[in-house]
């Protein structure tokens, strides 16, 4: 028997003399009925009175929809009767006839999807079997709030924290949800970079309950009734990973899940997608990281990885069933796959799926905005200005082709000419033509005619960049040697430095700043704290795709689109420049503070799905008129909602 818990609420679906939550039955009638039984626990727990009927399959799934349309914030369990997937014949077949259940009583208070704890009234404490089971006090949302940050401060240790973070949203989504929007800048650097970097290299030694879909090499062949297992089948958005580059930290294996999950719980916090709708996944191969082979505590399969066609066919079986199962619209967002397979995977699946990687496209189109933003500050058009890159993977070649495309457009240059603003430093030197022949296929547009220079600080001198990029995953590489050449070319030198988590950053705020002596605009990936150097305090911006992918996200689900276009980048990049406002360049900032994140996604996601529908990608018809109303009004809030 394969079971899916789907809890709604069904008082607005048409159902009448209902209240919520109550269980609902649908059993398998011959042949193409099926009957319906609803239990209202609020009346007697054991009648089974209030429907029973039978409905032939089309209208049960009129029922179902109108659930999801009503509340997309409810989660509706289905449960299969006993039907071999091998002898369906259709999809229909395989997801009726079905039950939908509601917990009431001990078992809501321990779904985190409506459990409120404290803050269910006297009423619902009635209605739903809660009495006795709670201590007499009522409380708001806002107090638990107060509460909770109140004891996640009293932690130390930033992992204590990502624990409890943890715990709470599988206690209570709503409340986590509520805690992470209404404390953002506190609790981005707990749920993601940095400590989501430290989580995942002990995610064996933490791990308490599974969160994410884990689908591995046993999974093969059997993929689609594994997406079948997850409980949600509304699902819009998903982030995988297969583990093998997870931040600058390298392969983590399995235990990269921490990125979906971290990425996704920001998709909901961030850009208001609905927490239901997100699915994440970590594809597991098996790791080629040693320690983690001989951790007893691993939770992943211990072999090394699978590659090639072996590699091949389990991704492609993933993609095809995610699109069987979910749809066409479903967005599928690739995070932390290695340079080798990253670049593949989004140029084979960008024509058939909704695709978007993260590390090349997401960080490309943060940094641009940042740049625009910069230029306000230094003058100048892009166009005008020198590129340094140190680092030619993902994220380094992605943010150079945008730039360069962005060039392009500004001065109707020809790509191939706005190329040669931009050179790139990999481990072995600069990229120049002397080295095609050895190169990876993503750097190659990036070798230009130049001797072959073999250290950074070499290649600042000689190349002069008024811009300097980190995206190498390797700390301290930005050396006081660096900055300071850096600082002798430019008044005002741009350096970011990228990497991720904290100890993979190119060189800290404080280094930028004091090597500089005040004058470099920075930014980096991971947050760094304000930094005070000659009596001014320097705010640091953070230039992390976590301010891109939310409203990108948001945007290509509005509008219903079907393809990511690289325009829609450039449309999120120039969104998220706007938002800088003058105070914010008066204070030496190029990103706008992320406590107005959900204001900017929302403008982010109005771009994006505005280019969406004017490249004919967006299924969604008609055009909202106010998509950043739009927007807005799509957003998940997660105040409890009243179940009476
Ligand atoms: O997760 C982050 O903070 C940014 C990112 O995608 C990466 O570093 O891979
Ligand atoms: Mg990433």
């Amino acid at each position: 028997m394969i079971s899916l818990h789907r809890s709604c609420f069904l008082n607005n679906a048409g159902i009448s003399g209902s209240s919520s939550p109550f269980s609902y039955k649908l059993k398998k009638l011959p042949p193409a009925s099926v009957k319906v039984t609803a239990l209202a626990p609020n009346k007697d727990r054991n009648s089974s009175v209030l429907i029973e009927n039978s409905h032939p399959l089309e209208e049960i799934k009129d029922v179902t929809s109108s659930i999801a349309d009503v509340d997309p914030n409810s989660t509706v369990s289905f449960e299969e009767p006993e039907v071999s997937y091998d002898d369906a014949a259709s999809d229909d077949q395989l997801v009726t006839p079905w039950s939908l259940s509601v917990a009431s009583g001990y078992a809501l208070l321990r779904d985190p999807h409506h459990n409120k704890g404290l803050a269910f009234n006297e009423k619902e404490r009635d209605a739903h079997y809660l009495r006795g089971l709670l201590p007499p006090t009522v409380i708001s949302q806002d107090l638990q709030v107060k509460k909770l940050m109140h004891s996640i401060r009293k932690y130390q240790v930033p992992l204590q924290k990502y624990m409890a973070m943890m715990d709470l949203q599988e206690l209570n989504e709503r409340l986590f949800y509520k805690l992470l929007i209404n404390n953002v800048e506190e609790l981005l650097p707990v749920v993601y970079t940095p400590t989501v970097g430290e989580a995942c290299q002990k995610y064996g030694s933490i791990f308490r309950r599974p969160q994410g879909l884990f689908i591995s090499l046993k999974e093969k062949g059997k993929i689609r009734e594994v997406l079948r297992n997850w409980p949600q089948r509304n699902i819009q958005v998903i982030v995988v990973t297969d583990g093998e580059r997870i931040l600058g930290l390298g392969d983590l294996g399995c235990q990269g899940m921490g990125i979906p999950i971290g990425k996704l719980s920001l998709y909901t916090a961030l850009g208001g997608v609905c927490p239901s709708a997100c699915l994440p996944v970590t594809i597991d191969v098996g790791t080629n990281n040693e320690k983690l082979l001989n951790d007893e505590f691993y939770i992943g399969l211990r072999q090394r990885r699978a590659t090639g066609q072996e590699y091949a066919e389990l991704m492609h079986e993933f993609m095809t069933a995610v699109k069987q199962t979910y749809g066409e619209k479903v967005l599928i967002q690739f995070e932390d796959f290695a340079n080798h397979n990253a670049f593949d995977l989004l140029a084979k699946y960008s024509t058939t799926h909704l695709v978007f990687n993260d590390d090349i496209q997401g960080t490309a189109s943060v940094v641009l905005a940042g740049l625009v933003a910069a230029l306000k500050v230094v003058g100048g058009t892009l166009a005008d200005h020198r590129f340094l890159f140190l680092g030619a993977g993902e994220a380094g070649t992605g943010i150079a082709e945008l730039i360069a495309l962005e060039i392009s457009k500004q001065t109707n240059m020809p790509l191939q000419e706005a190329r040669k603003k931009i050179s790139l430093v990999d481990s072995k030197g600069l990229i120049v033509k002397s080295r095609m022949e050895s190169l990876q296929h993503f750097k190659k547009p990036w070798a230009h005619d130049h001797e072959p220079i073999k250290n950074l600080v070499d290649a600042v001198k000689e190349i002069k960049p008024t811009v300097l990029i980190g995206t190498s995953g390797v700390g301290r590489t930005f050396t006081k040697e660096v900055v300071e050449a850096m600082a002798a070319l430019n008044e005002k030198p741009v350096i970011f430095s990228l990497s991720n988590p904290t100890s993979q950053s190119e060189c800290t705020a404080e280094e930028a700043y004091t090597w500089s002596q005040g004058r470099a605009i920075f930014a980096s990936g991971s947050p760094f704290d304000p930094v005070e150097y000659n009596g001014r305090v320097f705010v640091p911006g953070q230039a992390n795709n976590a301010y891109i992918f939310p409203g990108l996200g948001l945007g290509l689900i509005m509008s219903g689109a079907i393809r990511v276009h690289d325009d829609m980048l450039l449309a999120a990049s120039e969104a998220l420049a706007a938002r800088v406002t003058q105070e914010n360049f008066d204070k030496g900032l190029i990103y706008p503070p992320f406590r107005n994140i959900r204001k900017i996604s929302a403008h982010i996601a109005a771009n994006v799905a505005a280019k969406a529908y004017e490249l004919g990608l967006a299924t969604r018809q008609p055009q909202p008129q106010d998509l950043v109303k739009y927007a807005e009004n799509c957003m998940y809030n997660p105040a409890y909602q009243s179940y009476r």
